[in-house]
């Protein structure tokens, strides 16, 4: 599991993250406690869990928000398995599902099912399960049928299940735990979710499906739970209607104002942003670990792809155990960048086939929301479980994934929310230990740190020429001539002219690139609110970010593509699909 054991006299990070009492302190059960020190190896609650715990099991309500890698799953995955053993009338498979657990990704799905299966090791009669987009349905029917104690799922797939699975038994359900809330209504499954929850609520007056079937569990009341790091006005909603009386848990004293709502519908309550930013207070600041050394680097659009080889280069140089996560924007960044660094060779001397090698040697993953479902199960199982090894990957991994050892997050395509900034670099630094964030920035877009200083996240220069320096030509690091600019740099063009070469002599790279390039013209202009105004295609160079996906090609060759594609954005915009394909893109 690689997670870090927590101990009472823990160093100084760790004290900021375990508390200073026992799981048995907090109310659960002794073999719970077990299973959390021997199988888990936990040996303390985190200050999380600590929190949340009791109020679970006194069963309120609750809004959760702790910063990333505090142990949040397990803060509402231990107090539901504790109540649910306590049952006098031991819980049986045809009593269907108690609790249900709602996750924007499918990734987290397969996450928290592992440490649920892990937490019920020794509760053989509490069967976990999950289904989720990607998945066989008839094979998710069959256990449903059987009967699952605690299910996950997304959205999508679980309202499909309530509505054409008959033998689905919810009748008495108990738990509905929303994990990165504010995701999920981003990610604009708000209508779902409103479906979902009226399904679900119907079940007294009499849901189709459920009508003959009487409670066995009549005693059983509601318990909803909203948990994320980045808790913030847009869960209102959500929390308004889903939660009762709810007890507030990380939120500092800040209270969340719960707006009455007609819609969860994400696009609806964007356009009333204004109408309700103005009544409800902003819970401020997020919390990122505070261990976290966070950094951004200035780079000029046309050196952006040498300078991402060359920090990649420089890490996997540095330690030789590396975990890193680069993100991307589109699904095609991160194949064309995956293809290209599988294949480019290089060498700083004058090339011949005898002395080019691979420019990066460490194995490298990709996930992305295009992606065959297997092939997307592979790649986060590997990845998390190797030592040392790059993982390239859009949004799809910025949500809750919890790889062990990931030592540098690197955003090479800018966040847009800062929540989403707080979520990526959260890949790192978990539990307390050590972890290093590097935000790409083109000069146009620096006003973005002012973006993320409104939400207290501050990030420091890193010193990229000193970097770049370190890099010998011919061999001959004390011949290179200092550069103070970054695109003159003459490492830098040197790793540019050998990139555009490899391009241009494969065709299926160049097709990559193309591709790439639309692509991530159109995810920028998609920027949303404020951030429209940072991030202008109007202000970058279109030859200058063809450059940046090695593409020698004269801008207006390829600015023809763009000008498709640009059109059937207009088009698709008019027929309101647009924002659809940016969700699916990224999950
Ligand atoms: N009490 C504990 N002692 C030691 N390790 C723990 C403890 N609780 C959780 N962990 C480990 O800490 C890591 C982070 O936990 P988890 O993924 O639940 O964090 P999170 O707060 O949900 O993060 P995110 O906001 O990114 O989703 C996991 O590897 C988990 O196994």
């Amino acid at each position: 599991m690689g997670a870090k054991k927590g101990s009472i006299n823990g160093s100084k990070e760790e004290n900021n993250v375990f508390a200073s009492c026992s799981f048995s302190s907090l109310g659960l059960h002794p073999t719970l406690c077990d299973q959390l020190r021997e199988r888990m190896g936990f040996e303390v609650p985190t200050l999380v869990q600590a929190q949340a715990i009791p109020v679970i099991l006194s069963g309120r309500h609750a809004l959760v928000n702790a910063a990333t890698g505090t142990g949040k799953t397990v803060a509402y995955l231990a107090p539901i398995v504790h109540l649910l053993q306590g049952y006098d009338n031991r819980i049986q498979r045809s009593d269907g599902t108690f609790a249900l657990v709602l996750v924007p990704t499918r990734e987290l799905c397969l996450q928290v099912y592992e440490i649920l299966q892990k937490l019920l090791h020794r509760f053989h009669w509490i069967v976990p399960g999950y289904v989720m987009g990607g998945e066989n349905k008839s094979k998710e029917k069959a256990r449903l049928r059987k009967g699952i104690s605690i299910l996950i799922a997304t959205p999508g797939r679980l309202l499909d299940h309530l509505k054409n699975t008959s033998s689905f038994l919810y009748t008495n359900l108990r738990w509905i735990i929303f994990d990165e809330a504010d995701r999920i209504l981003e990610l604009g499954f708000g209508k779902d979710i409103q479906e979902i929850l009226d399904l679900l609520g119907s079940r007294k007056t009499g849901h189709d499906d459920q009508k003959n079937v009487v409670p066995r569990y009549s005693e059983i009341q509601r318990q909803n739970l909203l948990l994320s790091a980045t808790l913030n006005e847009k869960v209102n909603h959500l929390a308004k209607i889903s939660l009762d009386n709810p007890v507030m848990i990380g939120l500092g004293g800040q209270k969340i104002e719960l707006m009455s709502t007609e819609s969860l519908n994400t696009s609806e309550s964007e356009d009333n942003e204004d109408n309700y930013s103005n009544k409800v207070p902003t819970v401020g600041e997020y919390k990122v670990p505070v261990q976290l050394i966070q950094k951004y680097m200035k780079v000029p659009c046309g050196s952006r792809l040498p300078v991402l080889l060359s920090i990649l280069k420089h890490l996997f140089e540095k330690e030789l155990s590396q975990k890193v996560v680069v993100f991307f924007s589109t699904c095609d960044a991160v194949d064309f960048h995956y293809s290209l660094l599988g294949e480019f060779q290089f060498s700083s001397y004058p090339q011949t086939e005898a002395n080019r090698q691979m420019f990066l040697g460490c194995k490298t993953f990709r996930l992305h929301g295009n992606m065959e479902q297997e092939d997307r199960r592979t790649s986060f199982q590997a990845f998390k479980y190797e030592k040392s090894a790059l993982l390239l990957s859009t949004d799809v991994s910025a949500r809750g994934l919890d790889f062990p050892k990931v030592r540098c997050i690197i955003q090479y395509d800018s966040p847009g929310e800062a929540t989403e900034y707080v979520h990526r670099v959260g890949r790192t630094a978990r539990l307390g230990e050590r972890g290093e964030s590097l935000l790409f920035l083109q000069p146009v877009e620096t006003d973005y740190l002012q973006d993320l200083e409104k939400h207290g996240v501050l990030l420091t220069e890193y010193p990229l020429l000193k970097m770049l320096d370190n890099f010998p030509l011919y061999g001959q690091k004390n011949l290179i001539k200092k550069s103070v600019f970054i695109d003159s740099h003459p490492w830098v063009l040197c790793l540019q002219k050998a990139l555009e070469s490899f391009i241009m002599s494969k065709h299926k790279m160049d097709e990559l690139a193309r591709k790439a390039f639309c692509s991530w013209v159109r995810a920028y202009t998609a920027h949303r609110g404020d951030l429209k105004r940072i991030f202008m295609i109007k202000k970058l160079h279109l030859g200058h970010v063809a450059k940046s996906f090695a593409l020698k090609q004269q801008p207006s060759l390829v600015g023809k593509s763009f000008q498709k594609q640009t059109k059937r954005k207009r088009n698709e915009k008019k027929i309101g699909l647009f924002k659809k394909r940016k969700v699916a893109s990224v999950t």
